[in-house]
């Protein structure tokens, strides 16, 4: 019997391939730079399962140069913003994806980062680099502190209540968070339901970790900065789009609010030039939230397992 075939759109860990070469006949982009489009294409064609990443675009155009014996598209991620949903539902393709394996990473990650906006720790390496680092002065380079103050979670899934869970121990205040539904996770932490604009109102650090939906798209925007406090802090690792970046931009340029610390961006990556990158009171990652060496391994093997499961075990 001819085995099935899976195309991996990126050098992945070599024990995920592994795994799957057990079940299938498996072709590999092997490189860390996205595979071209025309080659994406080409290489396609008649296989069973695309294992893919963020950077693929999963289209009907791709759909149809798999062809029809196209059975999973395996995502190594959480978001499934890349693929189109709608499509593969009508085809009867099955959509996989990482939810569980990576959430710490992207909690603590989460959390790294916000602290690293609150006490101005870049700023700080910089001044080092760039020679500042004079004898020790009193009022220098301060910032702010978690203990006593609100944290707001938009989003509480597993990111969003991992980053509660975390900072509670700080002595944070008061946990407020909005959801399309009210967590039962929530209870555990004291952290309290509350509408919108009670969010933007009352966080002193507002963590985005919600799903990319027409909902959530935008949602952050030149209103909400009107709403928040001008000591607030915005930490995003959710998606990029959920937040208008000219409205940020204005907000951290005319101090409506504090400061900022981004994983992701919109546009991703950003250009070298954007405003983002030289504003004192924003630090900017490259995307790189879920990128613990053990919660990328786990993310490339669930994503193969994924791909066994629906084919091998059903
Ligand atoms: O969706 C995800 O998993 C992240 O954005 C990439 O790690």
């Amino acid at each position: 019997m001819t085995r099935r075939r899976v195309y991996v759109t990126r050098q992945v860990h070599e024990e995920a391939v592994d795994l799957l070469k057990e079940h299938f006949d498996v072709g590999v982009w092997a490189s860390d730079e996205v595979v071209p489009r025309a080659e994406l294409l080409e290489q396609v064609q008649g296989v069973d399962t695309v294992f893919c990443t963020i950077s693929d675009n999963i289209d009907a155009k791709l759909l149809d140069a798999a062809g029809p014996q196209l059975r999973v598209v395996a995502t190594m991620s959480v978001g499934t913003q890349h693929i189109d949903l709608a499509e593969c539902k009508r085809r009867d393709i099955v959509v996989a994806n990482t939810p569980d394996v990576a959430a710490d990473s992207a909690a603590e990650f989460t959390v790294a980062l916000l602290l690293m906006v609150t006490r101005r720790c870049l700023e700080g390496a910089e001044a080092v680099v760039n020679g500042e680092w004079g004898l020790w002065k009193p009022m220098w380079i301060c910032g702010n502190e978690v203990v006593n103050r609100t944290l707001g979670i938009l989003g509480f899934g597993r990111v969003g209540f991992g980053v509660a869970r975390r900072l509670k121990p700080f002595g944070v205040k008061k946990i407020l968070y909005n959801d399309v539904i009210q967590s039962s996770m929530g209870a555990e932490l004291q952290a309290q339901f509350v509408d919108l604009d009670t969010l933007f109102r009352e966080s002193d650090f507002l963590v985005v970790s919600c799903a990319l939906t027409g909902l959530t798209r935008n949602l952050i925007n030149k209103e909400t900065f009107d709403k928040m406090k001008p000591s607030a802090i915005l930490i995003n690792t959710s998606r990029g789009p959920v937040v208008n970046t000219a409205d940020l931009v204005e907000a951290l340029r005319s101090g409506q609010i504090a400061g900022a610390g981004l994983d992701v961006t919109d546009p991703e990556p950003l250009p070298p030039n954007h405003p983002l990158i030289n504003l004192k009171n924003c630090i900017v990652t490259p995307h790189i939230g879920t990128n613990s060496t053990k919660a990328r391994l786990n993310m490339a093997l669930n994503t193969a397992r994924n791909i066994i499961d629906t084919l091998v075990r059903t």
